[in-house]
């Protein structure tokens, strides 16, 4: 993502436009067409600001080398500082600059002091020796507005409330007890999966990507509000797809302010803050609609909302939970869950398809232990060895969020001998990490096996792989996304045959990521899920 990203947020046409929206837009478009380049006159203006003034101002200024107390980095050009050398892929763009300046890299992102984390000691030395100075979010443009101004678990900073919060949703909303509890949910919703897939399969290729999207939505919804999203018996669209995507997108998308907190006012003048209120206030009202049915005697007592309704009521909670809180917490647990799973769900099967070898193991093993049983249980998935070591190597490849969520540093303090100041923001590339050569023999390949004579696991004491982070922002949500996706996984396996439309060879298997707080595929994955004889 480079600097002009948030020019694109700007500029991109959003999901839900209202009628007011078109005819503004007309209006531009006319004065974009005799412009002929711009999508409007506001990203022209946008355009010259950034490009003209930085460009003046480069003139009068040198490009400067971080300071020799600070950790090593490249050199910072005026104003944008090494925000251009991002790309489109951070990641990918940060692992190639700190092979070349070290696995603690120190860049200026505009105005703000960064450092890169790119091997499992200095995360270790970030999220856990010293995890405490670096546990806060910084604060966001959509961190503060989709956190209800810092009353949520994942994107507000740490403090007194924040640990509360995170202890009671630890105890009532991520426990064992409620991973157990939604059992069924999960059962049922991995069926209507199957019949999705058996009633698309007769007529053709089948969108895997959006099928993934759709049954973890669903998942999450009635863990949240003890209702599908979906219409019945359907996995093939969700309601809240866009307003979703459009959030995921917004969070990971770099907005103007987040770099330049003085030209905040730059991002009301691109529009992007009104996209990102539109999108808040999409998902405020449907909280609000919840929130209210709960109130009146619909959802249940035991899916999240009614959970937190009935602690809301508990006086020796030591803390007043307020409804901006439950819906912050819902909110996170909606974003959370959904992408999260879908993206290992998707990038396995595209892994599978490309190494038709793991695939027919992963296979044998499931239909082995199952025969004719019909559908895989969540107690049999507990016998699935490979399937594991699978999901592993899925999270290990492809780790939803490849730099975490960023966390800040709320003092100054040494990290080997280097000075790092209050508020440096701090991006820990776990997808580096777990492609690092020094740690994974055959780095880049697909290698389940990798995983079966070892201990490393993705809980966060393996600084090596760390999917879920580690720390007190450690993921909460890790039992719930990973027995939800073995099972979907175990299940779709067992089912189906899988392979490619005709005429493509897995050579021609697009690869390509699209950026963002979670990384998805860039295109669908399409693939030909052909019945097995249980279901001749
Ligand atoms: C495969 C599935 C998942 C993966 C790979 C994943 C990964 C992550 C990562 C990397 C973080 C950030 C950690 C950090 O900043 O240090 C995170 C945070 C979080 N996740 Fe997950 N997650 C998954 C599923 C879920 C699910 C299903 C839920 C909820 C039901 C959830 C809820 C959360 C929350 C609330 C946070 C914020 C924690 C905090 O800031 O204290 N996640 N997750």
């Amino acid at each position: 993502m480079d600097l002009f990203s948030s020019l694109y947020i700007a500029s991109s046409r959003p999901h839900n436009p209202s009628k007011a929206h078109y005819k503004y837009k007309d209006k531009l478009d006319k004065a974009s067409k005799a412009l002929n380049t711009m999508d409007s006159f506001l990203t022209l203006l946008a355009y010259s600001c950034l490009l003209l003034f930085p460009i003046a101002v480069f003139f009068c200024c040198k490009a400067t080398w971080p300071s020799p107390t600070l950790p090593p980095g490249p050199i910072r050009l005026p104003i944008i500082g090494n925000l251009h050398q991002l790309g489109e892929h951070p990641h990918r763009s940060l692992r190639l600059l700190s092979e070349k300046y070290g696995s603690l890299m120190s860049l200026k992102l505009g105005c703000i002091p960064t450092i890169i984390v790119s091997s499992p000691e200095m995360a270790c030395e970030i999220l856990k020796t010293q995890d405490l100075i670096f546990c806060t979010r910084p604060p966001l443009v959509a961190y503060k507005r989709y956190s209800y101004g810092g009353r949520d678990i994942a994107f507000s900073p740490y403090s007194e409330l924040w640990r509360q919060l995170r202890r009671i949703s630890m105890l009532e909303v991520f426990s064992a007890k409620r991973v157990q509890a939604f059992q069924t949910i999960r059962g049922e919703e991995v069926n209507t999966l199957v019949r999705t897939l058996l009633r698309q399969s007769s007529s053709g290729p089948v969108n895997l990507s959006e099928m993934s999207f759709c049954l973890f939505n669903n998942i999450t919804a009635r863990e949240i509000f003890g209702r599908r999203i979906s219409g019945d018996g359907d996995c093939t669209s969700s309601k809240y797809h866009h307003l979703l995507s459009e959030m995921m997108f917004l969070l990971g998308g770099f907005i103007l302010g987040d770099f330049f907190p003085s030209l905040e006012w730059l991002d009301v003048l691109t529009g992007t803050r009104a996209r990102l209120e539109r999108s808040f206030r999409g998902m405020d009202e449907f909280l609000e609609e919840e929130i209210e049915k709960h109130m009146h005697g619909g959802g249940s007592r035991d899916d999240f909302i009614g959970v937190l309704l009935r602690l809301k009521k508990d006086l020796s909670l030591g803390f007043s939970l307020t409804r901006d809180h439950i819906k912050g917490i819902a909110m996170n647990v909606f974003i959370a869950g959904s992408d999260t799973s879908a993206s290992t769900l998707e990038w396995g099967m595209t892994e599978l398809i490309r190494n038709p070898i793991v695939l027919k193991k992963a296979q044998d093993e499931v239909r082995g232990l199952l025969g004719n049983k019909g559908k895989v249980e969540e107690d049999d998935v507990q016998q699935l060895r490979y399937l594991k070591l699978i999901i592993k190597e899925v999270l290990r490849l492809h780790p939803p969020g490849p730099l975490l969520i960023p966390h800040e540093c709320m003092q100054d303090c040494k990290i080997t001998g280097y000075n790092i100041p209050k508020k440096t923001r701090a991006y820990i590339n776990v997808w580096a990490i777990s492609r690092d050569p020094r740690y994974w023999q055959d780095a880049e390949a697909f290698i389940p096996e990798r995983f079966e004579d070892n201990d490393i696991n993705f809980k966060g004491q393996h600084f090596e792989f760390l999917p879920f982070g580690s720390g007190r922002r450690i993921c909460p949500g890790m039992s719930l996304g990973v027995i939800a996706v073995e099972l979907a996984l175990a299940n779709i396996l067992y089912r189906f045959n899988w392979g490619l439309p005709d005429g493509m060879s897995k050579e021609d298997i697009d690869m390509e990521e699209q950026f963002g707080l979670v990384i998805r595929r860039k295109s669908p994955l399409i693939l030909v899920a052909t019945p097995t004889s249980l279901d001749a």
